[in-house]
């Protein structure tokens, strides 16, 4: 199976404390890839990692096989890696379709001019247009980004994310802090993203039944470290996974 990403022995500390212990592993090309883990496990320290975010202690990262570990955040959007929620370029005072168009425009690498701006702007418009529909946004295009509810917020980041047409998603707790209304849109811009095969995923969840239901593969990590990998229906039986999530029973032993 190609691999689109490879970590070897990558670590990171903060202080004393080391949140990504020597994880080494392979994230499948054009699969739907869930991390999970207990709080504090790393999760998101390691999504940090792979994009640009933070720079490890020790270890490599790969994309398709190029070494990425001293590549900046922007180098690594542009090589394909897109990462949601880092978005900080929203425009809160510029309508939906405003902010995504400026998303698909900064994607084509096109400056303000003004012929250019006008034989693109139709364009732009209509690109932007297919991707408000494909995250159930549409009826907000006209919508100033401020006035949005939570839950779209994270639509129009999924949406601006989609702009930049990276081919690695990296999704960070997209349904985080929604109201039990809004979790379903969200989990459907997921599925449709995930039948789009050319794309792929890799999702940060608490949400079990969200990870049963979109991974094709799960990783795990406790304590920094890998703790397990497998498919879904192998992690939720595997003994040593659930004895982490109970926390007080788990024994370092087991996995020595
Ligand atoms: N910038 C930082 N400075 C110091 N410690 C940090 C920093 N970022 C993360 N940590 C620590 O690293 C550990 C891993 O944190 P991280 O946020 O990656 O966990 P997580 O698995 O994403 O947790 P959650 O599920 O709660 O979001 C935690 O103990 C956290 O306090």
């Amino acid at each position: 199976m190609e691999a689109i990403i490879q970590t070897e022995d990558l670590s990171i500390s903060f202080g004393g404390h080391v949140a990504v212990d020597s994880v080494s592993i392979t994230i499948p090309s054009k699969k739907f890839t869930s991390i999970i883990g207990p709080n504090g496990a790393g999760k998101t320290t390691f999504f940090n990692l792979l994009s640009g975010q933070l720079s490890p202690t020790k270890g490599s990262i790969f994309y398709k096989e190029e070494e990425i570990t001293k590549l900046s955040t922007t180098e690594r959007t542009r090589l394909g890696i897109g990462r949601s929620f880092q978005i900080t370029n929203v425009f809160p005072n510029l309508t939906v379709l405003e902010n995504v168009r400026l998303a698909v425009q900064s994607q084509k690498k096109v400056r303000y001019n003004m012929i250019a701006h006008f034989r693109h702007f139709k364009q732009f418009e209509q690109k932007s247009y297919e991707i408000l529909e494909k995250v159930f946004l549409l009826e907000k295009a006209d919508s100033k980004a401020v006035n949005l509810a939570h839950g779209e917020k994270r639509k129009l980041e999924i949406a601006m994310l989609l702009a930049l047409e990276t081919e690695l998603l990296l999704l960070d707790e997209p349904t985080a802090g929604m109201s039990l209304e809004e979790v379903p849109a969200i989990i459907d811009v997921i599925k449709q993203l995930k039948q789009e095969d050319d794309r792929t995923i890799v999702l940060i969840e608490h949400k079990m039944d969200m990870i049963m239901d979109l991974s094709d593969e799960v990783l795990v990590l406790f304590h920094g470290e890998l703790l397990a990998k497998g498919k879904p229906e192998e992690i939720v039986q595997n003994e040593t996974v659930q004895s982490a999530y109970l926390g007080g029973m788990y024994d370092e032993k087991q996995l020595t």
